[in-house]
Order: C-alpha cells, then structure tokens, then sequence
C-alpha cells in the first residue's frame, strides 16, 4: 500500500508481463515510463497514459526511478537491472527472478477503497489467479458503496467519542451491519453527543 503518487516508475520490456504490470501500475501513478525496442499491440491502448521509449535498455533511462520492473524475456538483461536497482537503492521487481526482487506483485483487485491482494510469494502466481477470482465474485462491486459509509462512520466515532474502548466496540461491531444499517447507524451517530 505505496503511495506512488508522483513517484517516477519505469518498466523494461514491451511484451505480455510488462503490459500487465504497467495496467496495474497505471492504477497508481502517472508518471510511467515503459522502455523497449518492441511493443505489443495492447500498448497502443495506454501510450498516451504513459511515456515509452523505443530502446534497448539502458542505465541512464531509468535514472530517478523510485520504482523499476525488470520485465524483458532476457535473463541476462533483468539481472543487469537487478543490480543497478541494488547499488542505487532502488525498489526493483524482477518478473523472472524473486530472489534478486525487492517486492513481487499480488494478484489484486479493488472495490472503492477495499483492496484484497493474493500472494504465494511465487509459489503459484495460478493459485492467487484463482483466488482472486473467486474472491471477486464474493465481493460485489456494490461493496465499494458499503465501504465508503463505514469510512464515514468511522470518522464520527472517532470525533465524538473519548473512551478507547467504546470507541473500539463500536467500530467493531459496525462490520457486521448491513448497508441499510449502516445508514441508520450514521443518521444516530450524527445526531448523539456521544461520550
Ligand atoms: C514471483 C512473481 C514475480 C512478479 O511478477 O511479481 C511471478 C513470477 C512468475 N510468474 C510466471 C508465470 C505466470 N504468472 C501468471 C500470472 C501472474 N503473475 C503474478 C505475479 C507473480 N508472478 C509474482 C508471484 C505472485 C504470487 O505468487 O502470487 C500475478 C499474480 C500479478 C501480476 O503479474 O500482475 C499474475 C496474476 C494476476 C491475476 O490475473 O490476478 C500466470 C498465469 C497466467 O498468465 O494465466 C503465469 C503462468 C502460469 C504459472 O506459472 O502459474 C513466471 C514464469 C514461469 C515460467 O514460465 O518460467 C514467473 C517467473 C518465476 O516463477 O520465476
Ligand atoms: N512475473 C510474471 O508474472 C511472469 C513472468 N514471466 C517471465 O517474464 C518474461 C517476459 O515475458 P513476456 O512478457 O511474456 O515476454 P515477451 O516475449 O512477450 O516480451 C519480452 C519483451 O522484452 C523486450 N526486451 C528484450 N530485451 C530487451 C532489452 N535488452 N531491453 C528492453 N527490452 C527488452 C522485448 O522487446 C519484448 O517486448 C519471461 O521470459 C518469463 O521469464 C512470464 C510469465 C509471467
């Protein structure tokens, strides 16, 4: 749960992974850059999203990254990568190399402000394929409403009551509300004192 909001991202490789990758990271952050002497055509769907660079990789391309992805079908190449992100301090995914990356990514999906995010640390990105799909199904778009209310209860309690404890009981049972209670839940709390 980065923040990665005006952070500079830099993908190498123009291929399948790298699309993916830069789908998700276009979630994120507008400042993308994507560096390959190829491009898939599904690029053509985002180039004006992002800024690719028709090159071979190079070091000084991906200088300033807060994060890079090493993506290319070249071993050689995502290990050149690798290293350059450990000299430099640099938050590094290489999609064929988990031991030499700083982070993998999760199968994930959104709901308003709920993220679910499945991992088998590598184990079987399938597994987490299939997980979150069927995760999605048990969690309705319609949750992105549900959520956005208890965030605003949320906020309430936490204004208008002192006591930790009560505080915390209350915020615990709000979960186990339905989306019309909850409305009702937020219409008492915004008229109570509280304590
Ligand atoms: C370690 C990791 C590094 C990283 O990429 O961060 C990694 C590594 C590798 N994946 C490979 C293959 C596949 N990856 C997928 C799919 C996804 N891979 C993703 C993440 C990760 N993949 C990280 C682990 C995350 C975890 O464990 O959960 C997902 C979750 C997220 C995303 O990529 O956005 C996304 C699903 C998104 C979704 O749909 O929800 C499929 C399925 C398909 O395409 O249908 C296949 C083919 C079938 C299979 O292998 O299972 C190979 C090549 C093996 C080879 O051929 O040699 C390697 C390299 C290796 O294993 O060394
Ligand atoms: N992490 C993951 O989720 C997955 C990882 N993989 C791994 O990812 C690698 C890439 O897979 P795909 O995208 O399907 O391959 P691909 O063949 O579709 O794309 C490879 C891309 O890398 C580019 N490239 C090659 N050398 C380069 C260089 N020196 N500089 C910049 N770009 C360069 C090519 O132009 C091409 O655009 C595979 O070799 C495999 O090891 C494969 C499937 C899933």
């Amino acid at each position: 749960m980065l923040n990665l909001s005006g952070k500079k991202i830099s993908i190498i490789g123009g291929g399948k992974v790298a699309f993916r990758k830069t789908l998700n990271l276009l979630e994120y952050s507008r400042d993308i850059t994507v560096i390959s002497p190829k491009f898939i055509k599904e690029f053509e769907q985002i180039n004006d999203k992002i800024n690719p660079i028709k090159s071979k990789y190079k070091e000084e391309l991906i200088k300033g990254s807060f994060i890079i992805i090493a993506a290319t079908d070249c071993r050689k190449t995502n290990k050149e990568i690798s290293i350059y992100c450990k000299n430099n301090n640099i938050l590094c995914n290489v999609v064929d190399d988990v031991d030499n990356s700083n982070f993998i990514v999760p199968s994930t999906f959104k709901r308003g402000d709920l993220s679910i995010s499945v991992s088998t640390n590598g184990k079987s990105p399938s597994l987490s394929k299939k997980i979150r799909t069927k995760l999605e199904k048990e969690y309705p778009v319609d949750y992105e409403d549900y959520i956005k209310v208890l965030g605003e209860i949320r906020e309430i309690i936490l204004k208008k009551f002192q006591d930790s404890k009560k505080k915390k009981d209350l915020l615990n049972e709000l979960v186990d509300l339905s989306y019309e209670e909850l409305i009702e839940r937020r219409k008492n709390y915004e008229n109570s004192s509280g304590v």
